[in-house]
């Protein structure tokens, strides 16, 4: 994975434009002609990386067929493992029965986790293509495979390694019955009359078979995912494109921070946002808008909190199997904009303790601690923390750190949050892997001024009127 620090990501343009919509007729609109570098994102825009393993003929080629004419509509490609059987030496070809085809050492590992390691990293590569006459590997010229947005590697053994396991984002065992697959593999080694019987079962029960049992079946364990009946199983197909299209219009953030939640954008969000970060916007409609996300963004989080099964009996006098809230929470806002979040929070959970954190800026870089008061019994609750802007990440981290700091475990915290930016989820994301973050967008970075861009300006003066708004024009709805 390509780490970069939070510094290496500040090169944006400054001057953005927010590319919004028409609610009616849902018009896509480009306001401005300079659009921001997107190089900072694009370092993070990785393709997903599916990993298909199981004996030899279980299926794993129809599984992927069937997963790739599913995502016709994303680019995908297909890495076969067999293209990495190392070249037979002239003393192997004498012997080519005696070879063990089947075994991890068959396989030039290095090279696949090179290309894996290239392909993930969107460059494009040069796959060996395999001669399985010749038992060659460097038949020309080789495959040229694109960058792509899904890439399926399948073999028998690719979870053997676990460099190539620590790439994948996915790892499907097809988990066919031996009986079938080895009538499967007889018919196949057969059909066309080159090989007899006798061979093709002297190879299973010598290296299929072992192979299967001592280095197969054991990374069985590291799947995410086990089909049976390999390709005749359509539900677990349509379950597996259903989960990969949701992780591709995720943000590339969440694949890499998977405790990062942006809740699913609609044309209503989009145009809610659209009007908060319209500079035009006046601070009525801005207070308006701005509640009615911050009032999504807190229902969403509510929604990461334990819940405990109950039953209720509905007046048709049936039973309602549900579920019942945690009860014990508190919210902390981070004084100022945090505050403009405390409402929504009280609207959703009655009485909700509210403690407060305030921190001063000094200068731009660094962060002051100047007031806190927070519940006593703080460590006994799931903290809801709010702040609608994450810019840098200072001060979530020195609140974050205040908070755990009185006994509150890092994972019953919730981040609640209206814009990010990449810098700032890297920082606080890194720093507390277990904290949950939920956002509604994530911009594209912050300027030389330490401000979220396109983002909204400054949200405090916005949302209480501390700021200049002589010049706002006519106020419009939604
Ligand atoms: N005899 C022989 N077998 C080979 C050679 N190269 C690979 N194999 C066999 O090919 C098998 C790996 O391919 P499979 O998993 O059967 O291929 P597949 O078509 O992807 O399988 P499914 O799609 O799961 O049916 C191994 O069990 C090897 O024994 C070769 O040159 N000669
Ligand atoms: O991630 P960072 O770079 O630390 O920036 C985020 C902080 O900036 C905003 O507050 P601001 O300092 O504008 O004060 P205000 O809430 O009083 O307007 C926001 O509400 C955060 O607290
Ligand atoms: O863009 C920003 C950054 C920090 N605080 C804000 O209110 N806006």
């Amino acid at each position: 994975m390509n780490t970069k620090s939070a510094e290496d990501l500040m090169e944006c343009s400054s001057e953005v434009h927010y590319s919004g919509f028409h609610m009616d007729g849902i018009e896509q609109r480009n306001v401005g002609t300079e659009q921001p570098t997107t190089s900072a994102i694009d370092e993070y825009k990785q393709p997903f990386l599916i990993g298909v393993a199981g004996g030899s003929a279980s299926g794993k080629t129809a599984v992927c067929d069937m997963i790739i004419q599913q995502l016709h509509d994303q680019r995908v490609v297909l890495v076969n493992q067999d293209s990495f059987y190392h070249n037979l030496t002239e003393e192997e070809l004498k012997r080519v029965q005696d070879y063990n085809f089947d075994h991890p050492e068959a396989f030039d590992t290095e090279r696949l986790v090179t290309v894996m390691d290239k392909l993930k990293n969107s460059q494009a590569v040069d796959i060996p293509k395999y001669d399985f006459k010749g038992y060659k590997n460097n038949v020309f010229p080789a495959r040229r495979v694109n960058p792509a947005d899904v890439i399926i590697l399948e073999g028998i053994l690719v979870f053997h390694d676990p460099r190539v396991r620590a790439l994948m984002n996915m790892k499907i065992f097809v988990d066919t019955d031996a009986d079938v697959r080895l009538s499967r593999r007889i018919k196949r080694d057969t059909a066309d009359n080159s090989r007899n019987i006798e061979a093709v079962l002297d190879q299973y029960s010598k290296f299929v078979k072992p192979a299967f049992d001592d280095f197969i079946l054991p990374s069985k364990k590291y799947a995410d995912i086990i089909i049976p009946r390999g390709g005749d199983n359509h539900v677990a197909i349509d379950l597996i494109v259903q989960h990969i299209r949701t992780k591709l219009g995720q943000h590339d953030l969440c694949k890499i921070y998977p405790n990062l939640y942006v809740i699913q954008s609609t044309f209503q969000i989009r145009g809610m946002h659209t009007l908060i970060r319209d500079s035009q916007t006046k601070k009525h409609d801005f207070v308006f808008y701005a509640d009615r996300l911050i009032r999504l963004v807190v229902e969403h989080g509510l929604g990461h909190l334990p819940f405990t099964e109950k039953q209720v009996i509905t007046p048709t006098g049936s039973v309602y199997s549900g579920v019942d809230f945690c009860k014990r929470l508190c919210g902390v806002s981070i004084i100022r904009s945090g505050e403009s979040m405390e409402n929504a929070l009280r609207a959703c959970c009655k009485g909700i303790k509210i403690g407060k954190i305030l921190i001063h800026r000094e200068g731009d870089n660094g962060q002051q601690l100047v007031y806190e008061k927070l519940p006593n019994d703080i460590s006994d609750r799931h903290v809801l923390l709010l702040d609608p802007i994450l810019g840098t990440g200072n001060s979530a981290v020195e609140a974050i750190s205040l908070i755990i700091r009185k006994g509150v475990p890092e994972s019953n915290i919730i981040f609640l949050n209206l814009i990010s930016a990449p810098q700032g989820l890297h920082m606080v994301c890194k720093r507390f892997p277990r904290i949950k973050i939920v956002t509604s967008e994530i911009d594209i970075g912050l300027n030389e001024d330490f401000r979220v861009i396109p983002g909204m300006g400054e949200f405090g003066d916005r949302y209480f009127g501390t700021d200049d708004d002589d010049e706002l024009v006519e106020s419009r709805s939604l």
